[in-house]
């Protein structure tokens, strides 16, 4: 009763500035985030002999109770889906194959492996998103891959980037929506390289190999996600900013940016509109560097705003692909995703929540005074009670009450895990 009054009494204050409150919710609601599988298990996977993680990212912490097979992540995944309003995607990587215990090499994987987590999505009525793993490898041990020096090693990683696209053919033919596979690469040095060209020509070559086999994009979506550095490759990434753009650009590819993947003061928000100018589509790892790429939980905070703004108010929700992409073990895992997700779509909802004709209007006139001030005042406007009254309408529970269900689940459920 008190939310929806509250409700009432927000949706007058936002109407005053001719915001449909009914539209806002049924746009929202339409808004699917594609959730990254691996903040479930720290990254791991379920290979049969599988490697430490590597290509230069970490995860830290030892919370209890992490997935120790593809069943109980989904399990997870569905109990934290539960909880989150909307109807959202499942990413995953190559690592979460199901091959009976039996060795598949990556460059052999096959749609097969991967019918239990379709049949999965099936059944909850979702999409599926994929990712060839490219790290945690002995082929990429030292650090490189579809740049590597040795053909035969650039073979194998291209061919295993061919398997995942066909994966990802094999998700959106059976789950109706395509599938975005996405290709993201450690490769790069730790101190300065005497040849930055060589490197990227063969990265270059690589990618032209793998996008060579023609899938329709009613099913597989291709995008290439850039970097700045990683641990080991400090001084010097292949697949740096530059690079994916201008490859994306200029063969029809989707190129995704992380948040975690700039310079401390860039800003991804700040760059969407730029690339929409080019390029008709763009995918986005929402994700939370702290000092470094560090995959923090993703917050409520000055840049998921603008970046949900940056999207809203480019009326550019069906041209961005939004996934996240954290990981952190030092808190119960579903709460992260929950965290997580639950604030990008908040942050959505915020964003709709603005007069962004009316603002523009005062920056065309010069009126940034105003321009300030009622960006400013829209920040204490009552969108808390629209957030909870969406809650409410989706069956989700409503402010932290969702935490309840966390904690039970981890008594029930994941303390069991040893
Ligand atoms: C596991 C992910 O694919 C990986 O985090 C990648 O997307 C990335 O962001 C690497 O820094
Ligand atoms: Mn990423």
């Amino acid at each position: 009763m008190v939310i929806k009054e509250s409700f009432e009494k927000a949706r007058q204050v936002y109407e005053k500035w001719g915001i449909n409150i009914e539209e806002v919710l049924e746009n929202l609601q339409q808004v699917s985030i594609s959730i990254h599988c691996w903040q479930g298990d720290d990254v791991k996977g379920f290979e049969a002999d599988a490697s430490e993680l590597s290509g230069g990212i970490d995860v830290t912490g030892n919370y209890p109770g992490k997935a120790r097979n593809a069943e109980e992540l989904r399990q997870d995944l569905e109990k934290a889906l539960s909880l989150i309003p909307g109807k959202h995607r499942v990413n995953l990587h190559a690592i979460y194959a199901e091959t009976n215990g039996e060795k598949v090499e990556r460059d052999q994987l096959e749609p097969k492996h991967f019918e239990n987590w379709v049949n999965w999505a099936k059944k909850i009525g979702i999409g599926l998103d994929f990712n060839p793993t490219l790290f945690s490898h002995e082929k990429a041990a030292d650090g490189l891959t579809l740049s590597h020096p040795d053909p035969g090693i650039r073979e194998f990683w291209i061919n295993h980037c061919i398997r995942s696209r066909k994966i990802g053919e094999y998700f959106g033919k059976e789950l109706g929506t395509p599938c975005l596979t996405n290709i993201w690469i450690p490769d790069g040095y730790k101190d300065i390289p005497s040849d930055r060209l060589t490197p990227r020509k063969r990265l270059k070559e690589s990618l032209d190999k793998i996008f060579s086999v023609e899938i329709n994009e009613k099913y597989n979506l291709d995008a290439v996600e850039s970097k700045l550095f990683g641990i080991g490759s400090e001084s010097f990434v292949v697949g740096s900013h530059e690079f994916y753009l201008g490859y994306a650009l200029q063969n029809n590819k989707i190129y995704l940016l992380d948040t975690g993947h700039f310079h401390p003061t860039e800003t991804v928000s700040n760059k969407i509109s730029s690339i929409l100018l080019y390029s008709d589509r763009l995918a986005l790892h929402v994700s939370r560097p702290v000092r470094w790429d560090s995959d923090h939980v993703v917050i409520f905070d000055d840049e998921l705003r603008e970046i949900a703004l940056e999207i809203v108010r480019n009326d550019a929700l069906h041209k961005v692909l939004i996934g996240l992409d954290f990981f952190d073990a030092s808190i119960n895992r579903l709460a992260a995703w929950v965290i997580g997700t639950r604030n990008m779509i908040k942050a959505l909802l915020y964003a709709m929540l603005m007069p962004h004709e009316y603002l523009k209007q005062l920056q065309e006139k010069g009126n940034f005074t105003e321009r300030l001030a009622v960006m400013e005042e829209f920040k204490t406007y009552p969108f808390g009670a629209i957030w909870d009254y969406y809650c409410e309408k989706m069956n989700v529970p409503v402010r932290e009450e969702w935490l309840k269900e966390i904690q039970k689940y981890e008594e029930e459920v994941l303390t069991k895990r040893q």
